[in-house]
């Protein structure tokens, strides 16, 4: 177990404001997050309902006994915590490790304050360098996106599922994992570029959608940083 993802997780729980409608990310962070979140439903009869952004957060969600809600009842998030796969000094990330990237995009658009909870082993001087981008793409359009991003200068690789064949995200979706070598060099401009592809759904880059982030070493030292 991981106790960077342990203490990042927790902390962000305990941040969680009483009589507030969340955003429940995914991931294994986000776990801890939950777990902590249910003991401080249950022990200090804190009031939250949540929106998940994945079916696996709202089984495990479910389990904890966290209530939830749809987007059809909620105008705005209270507040989010979400995971990331990298992250730079300028809060910009990389997320869709786990396939939930669509979801977690639409729920980090509409949250008044976005909490990213990382192991420092995210935090990046350049996206792109140690993960690649996640871009969630209709299964009919992955030979013709893919071109598309090699024309970019990316590297795309169809995700499998983890037994091998087809992956498929919540949404029905393939997903490509574009390697970029040396990194993505600017992050504003791809993501522009990527949403008027046809074919393409969403991409795994998050960009000015975080307000502070939650940052553990293995430790289990913390530190929370807020956007300036
Ligand atoms: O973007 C995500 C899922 O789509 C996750 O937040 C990201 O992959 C981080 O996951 P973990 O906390 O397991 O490292």
């Amino acid at each position: 177990m991981s106790q960077a993802k342990l203490a990042a997780g927790r902390r962000a729980a305990d941040l969680v404001p009483d009589r507030s409608t969340l955003g429940l990310g995914t991931g294994s962070t986000v776990r801890f997050f939950l777990e902590r979140l249910a003991e401080r439903i249950r022990d200090e009869g804190l009031e939250v309902r949540g929106v998940p952004t994945s079916i696996d957060t709202e089984t495990v969600a479910r389990e904890l006994g966290i209530p939830l809600v749809g987007l059809d009842e909620v105008d705005l998030l209270d507040f989010t915590v979400d995971g990331a796969d990298e992250i730079d000094a300028e809060y910009r990330m990389i997320k869709g490790g786990g396939g939930a990237l669509l979801r977690e995009k639409v729920v980090a658009s509409i949250s008044r304050r976005e909490v990213i909870v990382v192991g420092r082993d995210k935090v990046v001087e350049r996206l792109g360098t140690t993960f690649d981008l996640p871009v969630e793409v209709v299964p009919f359009a992955l030979p013709v996106v893919a071109r598309q991003i090699a024309r970019l200068g990316g590297e795309p690789r169809e995700r499998q599922a983890a037994g091998g064949g087809e992956y498929r995200t919540d949404n029905g979706n393939a997903v490509l994992d574009v390697h970029f070598e040396g990194g993505i060099e600017d992050p504003e401009a791809l993501e522009l570029t990527l949403a008027a592809t046809p074919g393409v759904v969403e991409c795994g880059l998050f960009l000015g959608l975080a307000d502070a982030v939650v940052i553990a070493d293995d430790d289990g030292t913390v530190e929370v940083r807020e956007k300036g």
